[in-house]
């Protein structure tokens, strides 16, 4: 059979990784595809000193491959939006298939990408978007087919769960960590995405939409980073039994779909809450299977070159089929997509880890039970640190509550005269059913 001819467009971190993982294990590859997947060219602005790419010419221009017709398959690991996006567009518009790790580039341009892939009846695969190279994508998009998927909630950000890991076991500052992460090559490009919760963001719009079969809506989740966590908070978790993990979550409730990501109180005996370092893990609940996990490398060259390369197998033995026997982007067929409402954050509900400051003196923990109280919102645990200064943090754990009731309540406690300084939140989830 005639090989498929592949043009790699980024020869960095995971470009490096997958030009690597096709030359090592091509016998592999092809006995596994039918069809030997061929290197054809390399367009990179920077070389790899990981790659042994002689024999081959280096090119600069990304477009140019996009357009050779020599060229079946372009995969896209440059990263970001305009170029990127011009390059997969491009690609489409000549017939090409295409392979991305970028999760940003379909987060956020997706549904205009799978339209126009389909006019053209070309695929646009994407499994290295999501969790690296846990097959998170093809569990959920064929694995669980079955299933009407209840909740879905993982660690999908490498870089951020290695910084936090890093610095409760072994006290280290952030800035080290994350300069680490990035020598690593699990940082994205520009670290704040990891850091701030972009990228776990962007992971969690798309497992949403394969999970319950909606558009791609990144602009109405909701984000929240890890950079305002504090050692203190870490450790007062630890002693009420809970671990700080940045998570996204997202549950079919009956109001809508919740899409959230932010630092979250687990139980310490949950599996999610021991994954650490640059692991990352998703738990899927369907209605049929019950809970699920996958576990596995978030990040790193050969990690997530596994995934790339996965996807390029898929498209070469997909070559020779008709395109109504292939498996949809996301999971429903495009012209079965629900309209159920991303809900705003407000109308979700958690549980809330609540720290304050408050001046010691009698009575003022009343005050604070009472706006609680009001708001219907009820109290597990309440915990005043000893301290020899005037004033004291108050540590307390709620129930689960509609956020709009914990924004009020916030509210007038912070205004007591007693609380001093803002109240800190964190949101709790015992990942139940
Ligand atoms: N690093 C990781 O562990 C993972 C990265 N990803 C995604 O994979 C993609 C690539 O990430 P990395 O390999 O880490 O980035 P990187 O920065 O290591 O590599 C990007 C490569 O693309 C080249 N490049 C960038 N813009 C170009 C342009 N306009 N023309 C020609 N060459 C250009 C650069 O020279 C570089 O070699 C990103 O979308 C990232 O989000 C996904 C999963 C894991
Ligand atoms: N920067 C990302 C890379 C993989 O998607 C991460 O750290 O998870
Ligand atoms: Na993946």
């Amino acid at each position: 059979m005639k090989p498929v001819k592949v043009g790699i467009c980024g020869l960095g971190t995971v470009g490096g990784g997958t030009f690597n993982v096709l030359m090592r294990n091509a016998g592999e590859i092809t006995r596994r595809a039918g069809r030997a997947i061929e290197v054809t060219a390399i367009a990179s602005r920077h070389e790899n000193p990981a790659c042994d790419t002689s024999g081959f010419t280096l090119q600069s221009d990304v477009m140019a491959l996009a357009r050779d017709p020599e060229i079946d398959v372009i995969v896209e690991l440059i990263g970001g939006y305009d170029v990127a996006k011009e390059l997969v567009m491009t690609a489409i518009q000549h017939g090409k298939h295409v392979v991305t790790a970028n999760k940003a580039l379909i987060a956020v341009h997706g549904n205009e990408i799978f339209a126009a892939a389909r006019e053209q009846n070309v695929v646009v695969a994407f499994e290295a978007a999501v969790a690296g190279g846990i097959p998170i994508i093809k569990a959920i998009r064929e694995g669980l087919a079955a299933n009407r998927i209840n909740w879905l909630a993982g660690i999908i950000n490498g870089t951020g769960n290695f910084i936090m890991t890093e610095m409760r076991e072994k006290g280290r500052a952030f800035s080290d960590v994350l300069a680490e992460a990035q020598a690593l090559g699990y940082a994205e490009a520009d670290p704040t995405f990891d850091v701030e919760g972009i990228d776990a963001a962007h992971k969690l719009t798309i497992l949403a939409s394969i999970a319950y079969g909606i558009p791609l809506q990144f602009e109405k989740g909701y984000t929240e980073g890890i950079s305002k966590i504090t050692p203190d908070d870490v450790q007062y978790a630890e002693e009420l039994g809970y671990r700080i993990k940045h998570l996204g979550i997202s549950r079919h409730t009956d109001q809508g779909i919740e899409l959230r990501v932010h630092p979250t109180l687990i139980p310490k005996s949950t599996l999610l809450a021991n994954v650490n370092g640059v692991m990352n893990a998703v738990l899927v609940s369907g209605d049929a299977v019950g809970q699920t996990l996958y576990y596995g490398p978030g990040a790193g060259s050969e990690a997530t070159a596994s995934a790339v390369v996965a996807d390029l197998i898929d498209v070469a033995r997909l070559l020779d089929t008709d395109t109504h026997s292939r498996v949809p982007p996301l999971a429903f067929q495009s012209d079965e997509l629900s309209a159920v409402p991303v809900l705003p954050v407000e109308q979700t509900v958690s549980g809330y880890y609540l720290r304050l400051q408050a001046v010691e003196r009698p009575g003022v923990l009343a005050h604070v039970t009472r706006i609680l109280g009001e708001k219907g919102i009820n109290i597990e645990a309440i915990v005043q640190k000893e301290t020899r200064e005037a004033q004291v943090p108050v540590i307390m754990l709620t129930q689960r509550v509609e956020e709009r009731m914990m924004n009020e309540a916030i509210r007038e406690i912070e205004a007591l005269p007693d609380i001093l300084g803002d109240v800190i939140r964190i949101r709790i989830d015992h990942l139940e059913d």
